[in-house]
């Protein structure tokens, strides 16, 4: 028996392509990990974004999959221009917006707090039926240490899958469900439940529309079933693919400072915040631009 995923028998079982390195003129790129993460600098969000800098920082999300701003001082506007500039804005089924500003997401937690957002893995708002393309976060208060936000590739996760398990999940769906995570979940922040929620049959491996790349699309947050296999089995298979996709292997960690922000790409990242900082108060807006049917 193998004693660990990190010790294979002949050096290590993952090996990741890490991208090749391309210049950028206009932004200043300063990779976290050589998977996933990097920090943008040379760039001031408030102002309006040339083409070239947009198409750049577009660039940049796609070969480091979640990038990250420092010392960003932003009017809620800002904030929503900036994500309009990568398409229409998505509304949040159940969570709670600025007032006047449904586009714009609360992120909040303190000493009154039950919960914070995002405690565990998950892709953002996956029970819909074209979820997210990408979720741009700032935070405006935090703590000295602590409420850092962990962000994991999918694609990273999918390569690292033997050729056998790659093979068993093509073609395979499964069902995301909103109802287990949002029925109840903002009642001490005074939003009334809906109805209902969002439910969404999705592929198990999805292919980037953007770099073509195929990328693991279940997550712990939504994901309920795997179809037209038994239970017991689809039960074991997203345990197995939870677990897997949770190596530290595939994450980067961002460390928060008052004016951050960090835009994931939702559909080949998934993140989990950490919850660490109590009775510290956190605090800031998610502006989340819409994506399409994940195929
Ligand atoms: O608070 C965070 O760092 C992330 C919370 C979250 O999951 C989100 O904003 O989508
Ligand atoms: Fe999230």
């Amino acid at each position: 028996m193998q004693g660990s995923s990190l010790r294979g028998n002949r050096g290590p079982r993952y090996k990741h392509r890490a991208g090749d390195a391309t210049a950028y003129e206009g932004i200043v790129v300063r990779k976290l990990t050589p998977i996933i993460g990097a920090e943008i600098g040379g760039v001031d969000l408030a102002q309006p974004l040339s083409n070239r800098i947009q198409d750049e920082i577009h660039r940049a999300l796609a070969e480091n999959l979640v990038i990250f701003f420092r010392d960003q001082v932003l009017t809620p506007d800002q904030h929503l221009a900036f994500g309009r500039r990568f398409g229409d804005l998505h509304v949040h089924p159940a969570a709670p917006h600025e007032p006047g500003r449904p586009e714009l997401m609360i992120v909040a937690a303190d000493e009154n707090s039950t919960r914070a957002n995002g405690e565990g893995w998950h892709s953002d708002v996956s029970c819909e039926a074209e979820p997210p393309m990408g979720s741009i976060l700032y935070i405006k208060q935090c703590p000295a240490e602590g409420g850092d936000t962990l962000f994991a590739s999918m694609y990273a996760a999918y390569e690292a899958l033997s050729e056998r398990m790659k093979v068993y999940l093509e073609g395979l769906t499964a069902i995301h469900d909103g109802e287990h995570v949002y029925r109840g979940t903002y009642a001490n922040l005074g939003v009334a439940d809906k109805p209902s929620y969002p439910r969404a049959e999705h592929p198990v491996v999805r292919t980037h529309p953007v770099t073509g790349r195929k990328c693991l699309y279940v997550n712990r947050g939504f994901t309920v079933r795997i179809n037209g296999i038994p239970r017991d089995e689809s039960d074991g298979i997203l345990r197995y693919l939870y677990e897997h996709m949770e190596n530290p292997l595939f994450q980067c960690r961002f460390r928060w400072q008052p004016n951050s922000i960090a835009f994931w790409d939702n559909r080949c990242v998934q993140h989990r915040a950490m919850w660490d900082y109590w009775p510290h108060r956190r605090y800031g807006n998610r502006v989340t631009v819409a994506g399409d049917k994940p195929r």
